[in-house]
């Protein structure tokens, strides 16, 4: 409070974006033939989204009042109502890397369609083949409404994929080359990291004038800032029926075990949701979270008193879960330098059976293992997530005209907000096991908490 009681506004600390030196051209969505904008379509470069919106209005902690005082902000995403580019300059680049996400399709036929017929780009839309080697080592693709109708409909990702071949010189070189002034990269963290490098070199470079933008993608959900990834609800909603299938095989057997493996390297969000919506699960381990398997107060102990109250169990494991325990032949990674890690489930189960058979010979019991690893991700994208991506590629179009460069566009509480590429490219997303969502996953599946220094297997 202030002397005279009041309590005072919050100043914003904005995060605020690079923006291309151009020509302040009036948006050609003013003229638009068909659509005619109120005067509230276009958004003004005033106009910001609040990182926080919880505060704590108690009596403070000095992080409290500054809290209070000064609130971060990022730009709303959104049509301004001027563009730095006429629409017959752009050359605009699209790529997408890393693992495949429900909805990469949908954000690429967006951006063509969005580019095409809002803004009225002709002939000056591409794809790039497979990544960001793709820049240097494939032909680029022609892109327009017509060639990119249906690939809404299909999972994957119609231009390719893949990891590493980052090589920064030839990407921008070849960035130069073709010409191109606007570049979207669809990404998960590590797409994001090299966009920021793209963007980085460019201005380095000084002579070019390119808009950088990022859609973040990971099924995974592991990338930070963003309220979430596009595609993750999709790849959970799959997810369930790989534990319900779990279910259905350890309720038919005798003392049967449901095991399912599901995605998550670094963060167990997926398998965290799916447990949450589907309530048949006994079981959840996510990376975020230790646990041991022998002894008093383990893993197998509270399996075999499940088994023993209910006749079955159903396990739900992260892939990144419990690798502190999991024997590890060499530091093995893949192209781009993310951790590869052996199987889990397939090590669960291993050590499951020999611990069943030392301690509990004669006693059948039958474990499923289930591994639907690709199969969440490979599909399309639900119609919420459909949704989702479309406004994230029209929001990243808008910014990119308007000249704004070196953004990641993204929700932050429901809102559409260009958020500085180095801040996401840095972030992380980790689950909080202190928050209200684990503490709901553990009321519903009853699971102790693993934490007795127990012995490390
Ligand atoms: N630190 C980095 N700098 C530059 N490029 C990177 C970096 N990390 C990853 N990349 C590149 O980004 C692409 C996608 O990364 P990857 O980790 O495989 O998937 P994702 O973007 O989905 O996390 C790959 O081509 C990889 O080489
Ligand atoms: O076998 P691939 O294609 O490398 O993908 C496996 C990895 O993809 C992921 O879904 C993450 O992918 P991204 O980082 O590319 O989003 C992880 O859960 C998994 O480890
Ligand atoms: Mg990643």
């Amino acid at each position: 409070m202030d002397d005279d009681g009041e309590t005072p506004m919050p100043s914003l600390e904005l995060h605020k974006l690079p923006t291309l030196a151009g020509a302040a051209i009036p948006n050609p969505i003013a003229r638009h033939p068909l659509y005619h904008p109120s005067p509230s379509f276009f958004i003004s470069p005033a106009d910001v989204v609040l990182r926080d919106i919880l505060f704590d209005a108690s009596p403070a902690s000095a992080a409290g009042e500054r809290r209070r005082r000064h609130v971060a902000a990022y730009h709303r995403a959104g049509p301004r109502r001027e563009v730095a580019f006429d629409p017959a300059t752009v050359r605009a680049a699209i790529v997408t890397c890393g693992g495949l996400c429900p909805g990469t399709n949908t954000v690429v036929r967006e951006l063509v369609v969005g580019l095409s017929e809002l803004y009225g780009v002709r002939g000056g839309v591409f794809g790039v083949r497979n990544g960001y080697r793709g820049f240097y080592s494939d032909e680029v693709v022609p892109l327009d409404p017509a060639a990119v109708e249906h690939w809404h409909k299909a999972g994957g990702t119609a231009l390719g994929t893949s990891r590493g071949g980052f090589d920064l010189a030839r990407i921008v070189d070849a960035i130069e080359r073709h010409g191109f002034n606007q570049v979207y990269a669809v990404g998960g963290d590590g797409t994001m990291r090299g966009a920021a490098r793209i963007h980085g070199e460019v201005r380095r470079r000084g002579r070019l004038a390119v808009a950088v933008a990022g859609i973040p993608k990971t099924v995974d959900n592991d990338v930070g800032v963003i309220d979430r990834s596009f595609g993750f609800h999709t790849a959970v909603e799959a997810a369930q029926q790989a534990i319900a299938a779990g279910h259905v095989e350890d309720e038919s057997a005798a003392k049967g075990v449901g095991l399912v493996k599901l995605m998550g390297r670094s963060a167990g969000h997926i398998a965290l949701h799916a447990t949450l919506s589907s309530r048949d699960v006994d079981c959840c381990l996510i990376p975020e979270e230790d646990f041991y398997l022998r002894g008093a107060g383990g893993l197998f102990d509270f399996l075999y008193r499940r088994i023993k109250d209910n006749g079955h169990a159903v396990v739900v494991v992260a892939e990144g879960a419990g690798q502190r325990l999991v024997p590890r032949t060499a530091a093995a990674g893949d192209e781009s330098g993310n951790e590869a890690f052996l199987d889990v489930g397939a090590w669960l189960k291993a050590e499951l059976r020999a611990w069943w058979e030392e301690e509990h010979a004669g006693e059948v019991l039958t474990v499923k293992y289930i591994d639907p690893t690709y199969m969440i991700r490979a599909v399309p994208a639900n119609a919420g997530d459909n949704l989702y991506c479309t406004l994230l590629a029209h929001a990243a179009i808008h910014g990119a005209m308007a000249g704004y460069t070196g953004f990641v566009s993204g929700t932050i509480n429901g809102n559409y907000a260009y958020i500085p590429m180095d801040e996401v490219a840095e972030a992380k997303n980790p689950v909080d096991t202190k928050d209200h969502k684990w503490a709901w996953v553990r009321s519903i599946t009853n699971q102790p908490d693993f934490i007795r220094a127990g012995p490390t297997s």
